[in-house]
């Protein structure tokens, strides 16, 4: 439970609002009840029990922003509603109101829904002069004092939302090639492990990709040129493969493309024509690079480590049998069957 709130900005905010309202909301529903106030012990009443609705229901559908659209809209009718009951007694709710929204939904939406919350005030004044605000002074406070928390709200959730962006991108992302990290690789494998089986016969397959004396690059032309070819290479296997695969830095000069519902023949065909295409594209200015590729296809009730594994294991015998080849893992060709047979395809450079 802790988890699913540390992963998940929007569940958890909207849990923390679901709980403040639980328990500053129902005392004064109760003690609307009994002053005699049975409009506003309604609405408070309805804002409790539906947030909380809202809030089991995301947390059961994992459903946040539509969950939190709902409570914003639930929560702008609310205020309209304990301002006309209220009068200007219940104007002050509006900061709480404010802050709340903007935790809800996106800034800008959050920002027209408030829009939406004064120009109603508005015209209920229009209708009937002394039912929300006592004289025109405390409405034109009102009015100034909501539109400043409210700017200064939009600015602030604007900014967070920019940051918490770009920190998503950061901890997703390998700064110098732009591949998916190995974080990302991770859950994409545990994703396939665990959900693709069920869905094809074929359900995916990896492909471990790894440069040849790599090291001599570096060694030779500098840190900047192998730099180079890594960003080369991303590129060249993005440009190469469907758009619904992906490809991950798994660390140093070593790469996964990840394929969905593929045989073991087409994921070797892949391999194959990614590892033709590094050897005849990619080179530094003193040399040609190659690259030795393992492959695994998923087996059933293999788990990911199971699976990554024997990519490396394949990939290390890639390296064994001379580099610029591709080895198929233990297994690959039977995905369905799990049956244990290796079967090695090397290539001469
Ligand atoms: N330029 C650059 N080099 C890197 C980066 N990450 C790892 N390396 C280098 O990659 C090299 C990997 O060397 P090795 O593990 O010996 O592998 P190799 O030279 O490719 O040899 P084989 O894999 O056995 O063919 C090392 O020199 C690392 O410093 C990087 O981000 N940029």
């Amino acid at each position: 439970m802790l988890q699913r709130l540390k992963q998940d900005f929007h569940l958890a905010m909207l849990t923390l609002v679901g709980l403040i309202v639980l328990v500053c909301v129902t005392p004064f529903a109760i003690y609307r009840y009994f002053d005699g106030s049975y409009l506003i012990a309604i609405v408070d009443g309805i804002l409790v029990v539906s947030t909380s609705s809202a809030v089991a229901y995301a947390w059961y559908t994992k459903q946040t922003k539509g969950a939190g659209f709902f409570v914003a809209c639930l929560f702008c009718a609310g205020f309209v509603l304990v301002a006309t009951g209220l009068g200007p007694a219940g104007l002050f709710w509006i900061f709480p109101f404010i802050v709340f929204i903007f935790f809800l939904v996106p800034p800008l939406r959050a920002l027209l829904l408030l829009l939406l919350v004064l120009v109603s005030m508005l015209t209920i004044t229009g209708f009937f002069p002394e039912l929300i605000f006592a004289d025109r002074f405390q409405m034109i406070s009102f009015i100034v004092t909501s539109a400043v928390t409210s700017f200064f709200s939009y600015v602030f959730a604007y900014r967070t939302l920019l940051q918490r962006r770009l920190l998503e991108q950061m901890a997703a992302v390998d700064a110098l090639t732009g591949a998916a990290n190995r974080r990302q690789l991770d859950h994409a494998l545990q994703f396939a492990a665990r959900h693709l089986p069920a869905k094809q016969p074929n359900p995916a397959a990896l492909l471990l990709l790894d440069l040849d004396h790599f090291k001599l690059i570096n060694d030779t032309e500098g840190h900047q040129a192998g730099d180079l070819i890594l960003i080369e290479l991303v590129t060249l296997l993005e440009q190469h493969t469907r758009p619904a695969d992906q490809v991950f830095r798994f660390g140093g000069e070593e790469f996964v493309v990840l394929l969905e519902g593929v045989t073991a023949e087409e994921a070797r065909s892949v391999a194959d024509k990614l590892r033709q295409l590094i050897a005849d594209n990619l080179s530094s200015t003193e040399r040609k690079v190659t690259a030795s590729v393992g492959v695994a296809s998923l087996l059933v009730d293999e788990n990911w480590e199971q699976w990554l594994s024997r990519a490396d294991m394949a990939l290390y015998q890639a390296k064994s049998q001379g580099r610029n080849c591709v080895v198929m893992a233990a297994g690959s060709d039977t995905p369905a069957a799990a049956n244990e047979v290796e079967v090695t395809v090397p290539y001469s450079s």
